[in-house]
């Protein structure tokens, strides 16, 4: 049995009050004011507490109870008291139970809200669902929720957020998302309130089952094995790194990016991992000069064949912000990784990662303040993965310029130094002179030429392997057939073997106009290719000899030499 210590709301607001963090201080009084302005845009029964037994939203539930305490206190009121000296917090509290949380998070969640007399529903279907079959029950206007900057859902927000387009109207209320993993820590242990125990078992961030261990960055043993020992949450010195207990998720998300003329690509592309390739650059568009080649986007194309992604979407765009930032927006959300180089070089002209900030809704740093003492911790070989703080960050990239420039670089320096802020992490490798910048899902290469491209694509396998943000698959075979039959003739057979074989990629291009219709299979597994080649001869067979027999018709009425009889001749391309 876990008895958690109780703490009553005055006792919260003093605990701040008396501590001597003046940090701490100010990001309390600037949540608790966030958490009275909405009380006072809402009442009571139009506000909701989301609360899932996270270290986020423990200090949230906290903070809450004293907002409400002083809100309630402003007004003369007294609080929801039993009489028996415990009190109770009358905003209703929704906990979106999933059947593979930790039971420890589960257990904790309902001893929480049974010490608390918390009103709590529990809603055990998905987010949007549950909150939509909410809205039309209860009169719920707003939800609190202990979203921080950093978070992935956190991107664009800020602490008064309405609700996403395609979600049901409510407001986002986010009193603590300008806190740190530090002071969340600060909080807790300076108010003496519990948490879930998985925190001093070494989880830093806590997700499902399925894709939350112990945060490796505290493991007590050199070697990590199930037997770790591991320090509590709160020992973790960089909070950048706080979700590195967290696998990365690669679920494909239902792509609707049409490959043309490809007819299994939505089946293929759920069960793919897809990217989406972008050359910046008017030199590239060929809009104005018409005279510049880019081998990079098929070579590019190449290395993730070779690494088993599909790429779904391959674009050349202008090379202004607008633009970059258009064409990043739509692809991001529609495929697993998307790359982006060019528009990035010592010119002003530089606006890829302007575009990739304007993406995701967040600001370019502007100037550099001094580096924080917490920079560069000692981590496995040549990686930074955190979410560096974005003063650090921006210090760590312009002195990797200065290396790579020396003195040579002015002005323009400062402007490379510009990074999108919250969402970058700098991939550094021994072999690259400059950091390859990653923001979520996007790749910004830095690559000019076609060498550059293949140091960078292999450091960043490397890079991307040892750290799981990059899945590798088999790689792709591909199979084609050229057919001198019409693509009328082929149509029929080819979209019964695509039925037949929903695992490949079938498609059909013509090598000139007069030339062969070349047929091509892709997929994984060279039999099944092979298989459906052969059962798309034998599909042809009947109309292969109706064929030459109108064919040979034709020749007598026209006097036409050139056979049309649809030779097919298999070539293997791997
Ligand atoms: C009360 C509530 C409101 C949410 N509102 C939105 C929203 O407006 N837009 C959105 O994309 N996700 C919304 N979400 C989903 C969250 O962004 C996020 O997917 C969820 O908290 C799960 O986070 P996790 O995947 O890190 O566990 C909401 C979730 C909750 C609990
Ligand atoms: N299953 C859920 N039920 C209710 N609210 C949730 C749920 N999942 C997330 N939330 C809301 O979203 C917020 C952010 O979730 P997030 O996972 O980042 O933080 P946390 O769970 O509180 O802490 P941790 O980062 O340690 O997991 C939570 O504080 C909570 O308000
Ligand atoms: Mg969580």
């Amino acid at each position: 049995l876990v008895v958690q210590s109780y703490k009553s709301e005055m006792e919260i607001d003093r605990a701040i009050k008396e501590c001597d963090d003046k940090r701490l201080k100010t990001k309390y009084n600037n949540a608790i004011y966030v958490i009275q302005r909405a009380l006072a845009l809402y009442s009571v029964e139009e506000v909701a507490l989301s609360f899932n037994g996270g270290k986020d939203s423990t200090v949230l539930l906290h903070l809450l109870r004293a907002g409400y305490y002083l809100h309630m206190a402003g007004k003369n009121q007294s609080f929801g008291n039993h009489g028996d000296g415990e009190t109770t917090l009358p905003i209703r509290t929704i906990y979106f139970e999933s059947p593979t949380v930790f039971p420890e998070i589960n257990s904790f969640t309902y001893e929480t809200a049974s010490i608390f007399r918390l009103q709590m529903d529990i809603v055990r279907s998905d987010f949007k669902s549950g909150l939509e079959a909410l809205l039309k029950a209860k009169p719920i206007r707003a939800f609190f929720l202990g979203v921080r900057i950093g978070d992935p859902t956190a991107v664009g927000q800020e602490q008064f957020s309405p609700s996403s387009p395609g979600w049901p109207p409510f407001m986002r209320v986010n009193p603590i998302l300008d806190w740190s993993y530090r002071d969340v820590w600060e909080f807790l242990l300076t108010c003496k309130v519990s948490y879930c125990s998985l925190y001093d078992q070494g989880y830093t961030s806590i997700g499902s089952i399925h894709n939350t261990v112990p945060n490796a960055l505290l493991s007590l043993s050199k070697s990590t094995s199930s037997e770790d020992k591991f320090k509590p949450a709160y020992m973790l010195s960089d909070g950048r790194l706080e979700r590195a207990g967290r696998a990365k998720s690669f679920i494909s998300q239902p792509s609707s990016a049409a490959v043309k003329g490809f007819k299994n690509e939505d089946y293929f592309m759920k069960s793919m991992f897809t990217a989406s390739v972008i050359a910046v650059g008017e030199e590239i568009l060929c809009l104005r000069f018409g005279t510049v080649e880019d081998p990079m986007r098929s070579i590019l194309s190449r290395k993730l064949h070779s690494i088993g992604w599909a790429v779904s979407h391959v674009a050349v765009i202008r090379n202004d912000i607008d633009s970059v930032a258009d064409e990043v927006e739509r692809q991001k959300s529609m495929t697993d990784m998307v790359f982006i180089y060019g528009g990035f070089g010592p010119l002003p002209s530089d606006v890829t990662a302007a575009g990739v900030a304007k993406a995701f809704g967040v600001r370019m740093l502007d100037a550099f303040v001094e580096i924080n003492n917490w920079l560069l911790p000692s981590l496995p070989h040549t990686l930074i993965t955190a979410l560096l703080s974005p003063k650090a960050l921006e210090k760590e990239f312009e002195e990797c310029l200065q290396n790579l420039i020396g003195e040579k670089c002015t002005v323009e320096r400062n402007e490379m130094a510009k990074l999108p802020e919250g969402i970058t992490e700098l991939l550094h490798h021994e072999n690259l002179s400059l950091p390859l910048i990653k923001c979520q899902n996007v790749i910004i290469l830095n690559a000019t030429n076609v060498k550059e491209l293949e140091q960078e694509w292999d450091c960043l396998i490397e890079l991307m392997r040892s750290c799981g943000y990059l899945q590798m698959t088999g790689p792709f075979v591909s199979k084609r057939l050229a057919t001198m039959l019409s693509d009328v003739e082929i149509a029929e057979p080819l979209s019964e073997i695509c039925m037949e074989f929903p695992d490949l990629v079938i498609g059909g291009y013509r090598e000139s106009r007069s030339g062969p219709v070349v047929v091509t299979f892709k997929g994984k597994d060279k039999a099944r290719s092979s298989a459906a080649i052969a059962a798309l001869l034998l599909e042809n067979l009947l109309r292969f000899v109706k064929t030459v027999v109108k064919d040979y018709k034709e020749r007598c009425r026209t006097d036409e030499t050139r056979t049309r009889s649809g030779v097919l001749i298999e070539r293997e391309r791997n």
